[in-house]
């Protein structure tokens, strides 16, 4: 193949996996998908980590990332030049593991295989902040694209998508999510056996992307076949250090391999390295904020403040709890059944409340020490909407320095009282006849706790954690809103042939796990690419 590419698209992961699979169909010149992590093995063996959908893959295969939970003065810091050594500081805010897909099919080939859709009220958000593209009525097609739905077939669903999506049959489910649901509708939470048909108070079986407990990640459905294109190339354990630009026209990108570094030229770049990487790669290429670039020695671009800005992931409380002897088997599935139900904060459906089961805690870090119970069952309340914001940025121009990553959870103190509310329910949910005999400890919570507004607000505080689900770091819309990136089409805002496509486009975030979206985004945004 050439040495000047047609499209040169940064990461293999959900997003970037049906950008090149899409773009190299159609044969739109030689594109060219780079992947830091490293290729799975193919054909892949079922007993490999990554094929094992009934647990979240949080290491090996793993960018080991230390995020902020919350926020610092970091960032004021250093544009503001205030005193305070950024050296001591540094151990104070980088906590948190936050081990986003490092390896081809990126975060899908480690995630939960949820495969929930957006609500048509999320889309009517991101046209309100001027995306008309993006109407519940617009996005509706590309979600069809991309899946093949056995469960639903009919007008809201497609069959013949590369992903599969299925469910569990409600007489197949685990006793304790036959439990949990029963008292769903005994709560007044009514069935709702699609949750993608765009309804949203209901409880019933989470759509997943697995078939018989195996991950369909995105680069099995998207990029087996177009692997054999001769159009597509694949290079993995390139780390694209920045996009090189002349004058405003981005003209490749820089890439390092084994601490060498490289430039690849193309006539298009595509950003696809998820909510993390694609904004710190647009800021040690020179496109965000002018005043911390400078301050950190970068030659400006293009000033774009909204680089980095608006970062956000689903807050969520797991109430862990130890299963009866029988009731939990390793192997088993751990997620079948979700409820979006209103959290009681004001009667909007804010929360999705659901079982995590037969997780054995030794696949968590730091569980077995901290609980000593083999099995564990957690109660999960996730905020769907959150209102908080964090960033992303780098504190260095070092290429090999790791991005400050700041989530910003319960900032807004609103989202505190949502979950409070939220997490009120699911203690409610958990004491029910029918799931508290077959739990014989909980952790951490009791009912005491939990009738005091003070301590279930600070337990709130601390324990809440991100889902993983990073998005909005470079959100789409007009170029007259300052803190936007790209335009709908994901064209970055003052230059050319530099598109963005993966969940940091995101104006909002969706009500529901983030992966089905950003495959809809990516394969929406490929069929409205033009040279
Ligand atoms: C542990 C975990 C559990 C999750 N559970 C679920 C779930 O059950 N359901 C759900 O819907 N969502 C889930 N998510 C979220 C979902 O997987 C992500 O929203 C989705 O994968 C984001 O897609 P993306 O294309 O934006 O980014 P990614 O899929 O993260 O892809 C980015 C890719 O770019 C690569 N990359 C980054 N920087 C560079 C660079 N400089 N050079 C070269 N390559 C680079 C990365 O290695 C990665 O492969 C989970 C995520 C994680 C991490």
């Amino acid at each position: 193949m050439t040495d000047e590419w047609e499209y040169v698209i940064v990461g293999a992961g959900s997003a970037g996996a049906v950008t090149a699979a899409r773009l190299a169909a159609r044969g739109s010149g030689n594109v060219l998908l780079l992947e830091a992590g490293a290729d799975q093995p193919r054909p892949r063996d079922r007993s490999h980590p990554l094929a094992d959908a009934g647990r979240l893959v949080l290491s090996g295969y793993n960018w080991d990332y230390r995020a902020n939970l919350r926020t610092s003065s970091r960032l004021e810091d250093l544009v503001g030049a205030r005193a305070g050594g950024p050296a001591a500081a540094r151990a104070l805010w980088e906590r948190f593991p936050y081990q986003l897909g490092k390896v081809v099919g990126g975060g899908s080939a480690v995630n939960g295989a949820i495969a929930l859709r957006g609500l048509p009220r999320d889309f009517a958000a991101w046209a309100a902040y001027g995306n008309p593209d993006w109407s519940w009525e617009r996005v509706l097609p590309f979600y069809k694209d991309v899946e093949n739905d056995a469960d639903f077939p009919g007008h809201l669903h497609g069959d013949s998508g590369p992903l599969p999506v299925r469910r569990t049959p409600r007489e197949e489910v685990h006793e304790l999510d036959a439990a949990f649901w029963a008292e769903c509708n005994r709560q007044g939470v009514a069935d709702l056996p699609d949750l993608n048909a765009g309804e949203e108070a209901g409880v019933g079986p989470i759509p997943g992307n697995a078939v018989d407990g195996e991950r369909v990640d995105a680069a099995t459905a998207f990029l087996t076949g177009a692997r054999e294109l001769p159009n597509l190339r694949l290079r993995t354990g390139i780390r694209v250090v920045r996009v090189l630009f002349e004058q405003h026209r981005a003209v490749g990108v820089e890439v390092e391999t084994d601490g060498r570094l490289t430039a690849i030229r193309a006539r298009h770049v595509v950003l696809s390295a998820g909510a993390v990487g694609t904004p710190v790669i647009l800021q040690r290429s020179g496109v965000g904020d002018a005043a911390l670039l400078r301050v950190l020695g970068i030659t400006p671009v293009v000033d774009l403040p909204g680089v980095g800005r608006d970062l956000v992931d689903h807050p969520s409380v797991v109430i862990w709890s130890k299963p009866a002897d029988g009731v939990c088997t390793p192997g088993l599935p751990w997620r079948q059944v979700a409820a979006r139900m209103s959290s009681g904060f004001d009667g909007d459906v804010d929360i999705q409340v659901g079982l995590l089961n037969n997780v054995e805690s030794h696949t968590i870090p730091g569980f077995v020490d901290r609980l000593g119970w083999p099995l564990v069952v957690g109660a999960s309340v996730m905020l769907m909407r959150p209102r908080s914001r964090g960033r992303v940025f780098l504190d260095h121009a070092d290429p090999y320095a790791a991005p400050v990553i700041e989530l910003g959870l319960g900032t807004d103190p609103e989202d505190v009282e949502r979950l409070c509310h939220g997490v009120r329910r699911a203690w409610g949910l958990l004491r029910s006849p029918g799931l508290a005999s077959r739990l014989t400890a909980t952790q951490f919570w009791s009912d005491r706790m939990i009738a005091s507004d003070g301590v279930v607000r600070s337990g709130v505080r601390n324990i809440m954690n991100p889902g993983w689900h990073a998005a909005g770091s470079c959100r789409m819309g007009p170029v007259t809103d300052p803190w936007t990136v790209a335009d709908q089409d994901g064209r970055v805002h003052g230059t050319e042939n530099l598109r963005i496509a993966d969940a940091s486009l995101f104006p909002t975030i969706p009500s529901a796990p983030t992966n089905l979206t950003t495959l809809m985004l990516a394969e929406k945004l490929a069929r409205n690419t033009k040279e």
